[in-house]
């Protein structure tokens, strides 16, 4: 018999086989190899470089020392937080549009009249840089300069740092995922061809199934790129898994003609029809918010373009989400039907599977808060345990916890007002945005991406990353910005002498780290600025200081037409976020004020991003907002009997 999971379990008690043991991978301590080679002795000019670092680390406010090294959860006592002022001033800058100069290893540097590449310094082990991991086939943007200076031509690691390019070591690689039987039960099953729907309460590890999922089929179908067709319900939950809507890929616009009319309406469409031949496998993800008779129309629209009866044409189907969660948006008093009560939902999914094993929050007592809450029946005790996270929650490193609110008005209100009250440098950035689709249209897909299309931030300014970038730096992590720099001039003797000359003015350690008094000549800024930023490693008393630059995301079809793309830094300001935006997050503070929920699952929704009941704070906790679709309860009672 299989040893019970030390892992809390959440959600519905029906899974008949056990897969929630861990790999043995898993918990086996990876080993860190012996290097035998002893340090190579420092030349003069490394030597004085380190003396540099050494002194400009000195040279770290009272303030950034503190959440350098403890930034710690307090409860409830208040702590003042001491803010790190420079010069109030504002500057903006774009990220120029990439598909305008399409990368070439030819291509020029810096003009032959502009200063020649600086060199560059080792940077203090505590300084990362954030590398643009961009899968976007142009050039990073804002960087021609680098690629030249680096002599690489690396695409994704733009700035190179005393010719290597530092910390694409860590930034470049996410986190091996060590996927739990379960997981990996229901990733082969898919593998071997299955069509299936699994679902799974809050922090059950469905979209780290699903991103396995997609790059293993795109291993699988290797030789026919458009076989595998990503799509969700809705355009956020498209960009956070790189795919399209369903609506997209299918071709139907509104969707709110018959199946027939539309499927006419595809013939005439090459691309959308050449689409729904050449799927092999669609991915619906965020299911719980597909419209049943959305779902019957596009099963039917699949029979009719393929010739074929089944469901879909026969495309395989690997569809998830949880129903609990958000559910399908309705006009006026236009009573919900799901997608699980569409006709042909039982002929599509061949299974369904629940995930068990709750990944998110290690708390047994939080779990099962959160698991009543999920079906709306909460004991007193929880009920009590919720009503008193209504206190506040001080955390001493400076940075808030994030409040997620219904509407977005209010998401920008307050983020707006707590940048504004900042007294510090600001800096605007611009996205740059490209691709096929032109007009409102576009705007709307563009509105969909975490990225946003202006990030005005300021020193001091809480944020968060919205990549996953590595086993600490991940979507969801939350960070404060230090001050901005130059990349041009960035780590350059140059701007050292800036920083010497800063030095000099106050420990007396600059005379010692200068250039002796030389006075060398300065490259050439770029005049563009990017921050840097301190990011508080989950569960750790730590942070990682890092230099953030710009990412890409787009919104591409399965043939590969690019139909939006936006360039923009992987941050945003993160006091406060909106309910929808927050689905599929992982949040370590969270403020929630139940008073303003209105939809049902939304209060599940915003309190299941947090990780710990300590790092959650709950205001006017009222059971009567918890609300549950009745019918996603009886539904849900039908698990039992499909669940392998
Ligand atoms: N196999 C795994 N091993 C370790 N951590 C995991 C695993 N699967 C998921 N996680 C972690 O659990 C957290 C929740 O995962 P994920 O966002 O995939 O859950 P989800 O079921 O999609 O949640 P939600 O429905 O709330 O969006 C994340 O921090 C993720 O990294």
């Amino acid at each position: 018999m299989t040893p019970p999971s030390k892992a809390p379990m959440s959600g519905l008690r029906t899974v008949k086989r056990d897969y929630s043991e861990p790999t043995p991978s898993q918990d086996s301590a990876s080993e860190i190899p012996w290097d035998p080679t002893p340090p190579k002795p420092l030349t003069g000019i490394e030597k004085r470089l380190r003396d540099i670092q050494d002194a400009i680390e000195s040279k770290i406010t009272s303030s950034e020392r503190l959440l350098k090294k403890s930034p710690m959860l307090t409860l409830p006592k208040s702590t003042p937080t001491s803010m790190i002022n420079s010069a109030p001033a504002s500057t903006s800058h774009s990220f120029p549009n990439s598909n305008k100069r399409p990368f070439s290893s030819q291509q020029p540097g810096p003009s032959s009249s502009a200063p020649p590449p600086a060199k560059r310094r080792q940077l203090p082990e505590t300084w990362d840089l954030l590398s643009s991991r961009t899968d976007f086939s142009e050039e990073p943007p804002f960087h021609s300069n680098h690629a030249s200076t680096s002599g690489s031509g690396s695409r994704s690691n733009p700035i190179s740092i005393g010719g290597t390019t530092t910390s694409a070591k860590a930034a470049s690689k996410p986190a091996p995922v060590f996927l739990s039987k379960e997981q990996t039960h229901i990733l082969g099953l898919v593998n071997d061809g299955m069509s299936l729907f699994y679902t799974g309460s809050a922090g059950t590890g469905k979209s780290v199934l699903l991103r396995e999922i997609i790059k293993t089929l795109k291993k699988k179908f290797i030789k026919i790129p458009d076989a595998v067709a990503i799509t969700a319900s809705t355009g956020i939950a498209a960009c956070n898994i790189g795919g399209v809507t369903i609506h997209s890929f299918a071709g139907i616009g509104l969707g709110i003609e018959s199946a027939e009319d539309l499927t006419m309406k595809i013939r005439k469409n090459k691309k959308a029809s050449a689409r729904w031949l050449r799927t092999k496998v669609l991915i619906i993800d965020e299911v719980s918010m597909v419209d049943g008779d959305l779902f019957d129309k596009l099963a039917r629209i699949g029979s009719l373009l393929r010739k074929r009866p089944e469901p879909f044409g026969g495309i395989q189907l690997v569809v998830t989400g949880d129903f609990f969660q958000l559910p399908p948006v309705t006009k006026g008093n236009v009573q919900v039907k799901f997608a699980f009560e569409a006709t042909r939902w039982n002929e599509c999914v061949q299974k369904t599977f629940n995930l068990t094993k709750v990944f998110r929050q290690t708390d047994q007592t939080f779990v099962d808060m959160l698991n009543e809450m999920r079906f709306g029946r909460l004991s007193a005790n929880s009920i009590a345990r919720f009503r008193a996270l209504s206190r506040e929650v001080e955390y001493d490193d400076g940075l808030g916890p994030t409040e997620l609110f219904p509407r977005r008005e209010d998401v920008d209100r307050s983020n707006t007002t707590r940048l504004s009250r900042l007294p510090t440098q600001s800096q605007t950035f611009f996205a740059s945005d490209t691709g096929q689709i032109e007009g409102p249209q576009r705007e709307k897909m563009l509105a969909n991406f975490m990225a946003p299309s202006q990030l005005t931030l300021r020193v001091d300014s809480q944020v968060m990353l919205i990549k996953n970038v590595d086993e600490t730096l991940v979507n969801g992590s939350m960070g404060k910005v230090v001050r901005f720099v130059d990349p041009a001039t960035y780590g350059t003797e140059s701007d050292m002498d800036g920083e010497v000359d800063e030095i000099g003015g106050g420990d007396g350690k600059g005379g010692k780290a200068g250039s002796g008094g030389k006075v060398e000549k300065k490259p050439a800024g770029s005049g563009k600025l990017l921050p840097i930023v301190d990011f508080v490693i989950p569960g750790r008393r730590e942070t990682r200081r890092v230099l953030v630059t710009p990412e890409s995301w787009k919104v591409e079809l399965p043939n590969g037409d690019v139909q939006v793309a936006r360039s923009q830094l992987p941050l945003i300001l993160a006091w406060a976020m909106s309910i929808h935006k927050s689905q599929g997050q992982t949040l370590e503070r969270v403020k929630v004020d139940l008073g303003k929920v209105f939809e049902k699952g939304q209060a599940y929704v915003a309190l299941s991003r947090a990780t710990s009941l300590e790092g959650l704070q709950v205001l006017n906790f009222d059971p009567k907002k918890v609300t549950v679709h009745p019918k996603v309860v009886e539904w849900s009672k039908t698990l039992e009997t499909i669940t392998e």
